[in-house]
């Protein structure tokens, strides 16, 4: 799908079949000191769409996540979420406009509850505001069993449901990756970065975190993939985007980018990541 840009005049950018896509960045930049981190990089993902953003170890790909998701502001550019320009708008408001975000090496809040850890991620509860809860508390209960009952089924979609009540510090690596799928989606997000799924994690439970991705994409999920796991990104990305010192080096399908002589390149000095036959 060949998309049309037109960052200058500040019109949305529509692909071929004149729908915007849902996430798009244009010319984004940002550097630390004298070092261009991310250095003009632009990407479009469509509704519906899982697109794969590879590349060598210190490419940009997570500054550039840190960028879209808003812990970073950008030094240069513009991301727009469903058509609306957000890239100075704080991280809170992207999320409540449904961008959501997970961190290659996922914290919890060790002592707590699974449920408690997925109940914390919940948006727009009224029980926040006190004077609310003080004013209207039947409003703000029914919310929080709603709440609580979004959580439980969402645990239970992520197979962590025999663990429901126990402290998150007895997750493994690949669970925490779970809660982390879990937490995201209490938010109801059109969009979810995903920062290394599959890092550190056994390969019984890379099936499932699969699995689960393709389910949450299946429910109209668009997903932005960071990964090193080639195999991973085969199997779930129709396309990929491969970032080089902080830009677009190339886009493509799997096969594409796998039979890409300059991807191959910027990948020497590192071990090239492999696809499974
Ligand atoms: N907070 C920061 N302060 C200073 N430099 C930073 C900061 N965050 C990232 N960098 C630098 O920016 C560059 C891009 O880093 P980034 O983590 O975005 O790359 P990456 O593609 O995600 O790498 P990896 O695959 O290893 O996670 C690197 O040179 C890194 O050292």
């Amino acid at each position: 799908m060949q998309s049309v840009s037109s960052a200058a005049d500040g019109a949305v950018h529509t692909s071929a079949g004149g729908v915007p896509p849902v996430l798009s960045a244009r010319g984004v930049a940002r550097r630390f000191g004298g070092n261009r981190a991310v250095d003009g990089m632009s990407l479009d993902l469509h509704a519906g769409e899982i697109v794969g953003l590879i590349g060598p170890n210190g490419a940009g790909k997570t500054t550039f996540f840190s960028l879209i998701a808003g812990s970073l502001v950008p030094d240069a550019g513009e991301i727009r979420l469903k058509g609306e320009r957000i890239e100075r708008q704080p991280a809170a408001r992207r999320l409540s406009m449904g961008l959501g975000r997970t961190f290659q090496i996922p914290r919890p809040f060790a002592g707590m509850s699974i449920l408690d850890n997925v109940m914390a991620a919940a948006q727009n509860q009224t029980g926040e505001s006190i004077l609310r809860n003080f004013l209207q508390p039947g409003t703000v209960r029914a919310e929080e069993r709603t709440a609580r009952e979004r959580a439980r089924a969402l645990i239970d979609f992520v197979t962590l449901g025999h663990l429901v009540d126990q402290p998150a510090r007895v997750l493994s690596g690949g669970q925490r990756k779970l809660l982390e799928l879990a937490r995201v989606m209490m938010a109801e997000p059109a969009v979810i970065l995903l920062d290394e799924p599959a890092a550190g994690v056994n390969p019984a439970l890379l099936d499932v975190i699969i699995d689960r991705i393709v389910e949450i994409n299946r429910m109209g999920v668009s997903i932005l993939l960071i990964e090193h796991n080639m195999d991973m990104i085969a199997r779930l990305c129709g396309r990929i985007v491969v970032m080089a010192s902080g830009r677009e080096l190339a886009a493509g399908t799997p096969a594409e980018i796998m039979a890409n002589r300059e991807v191959a390149e910027a990948y020497l000095g590192e071990v090239l990541p492999e696809v499974a036959p």
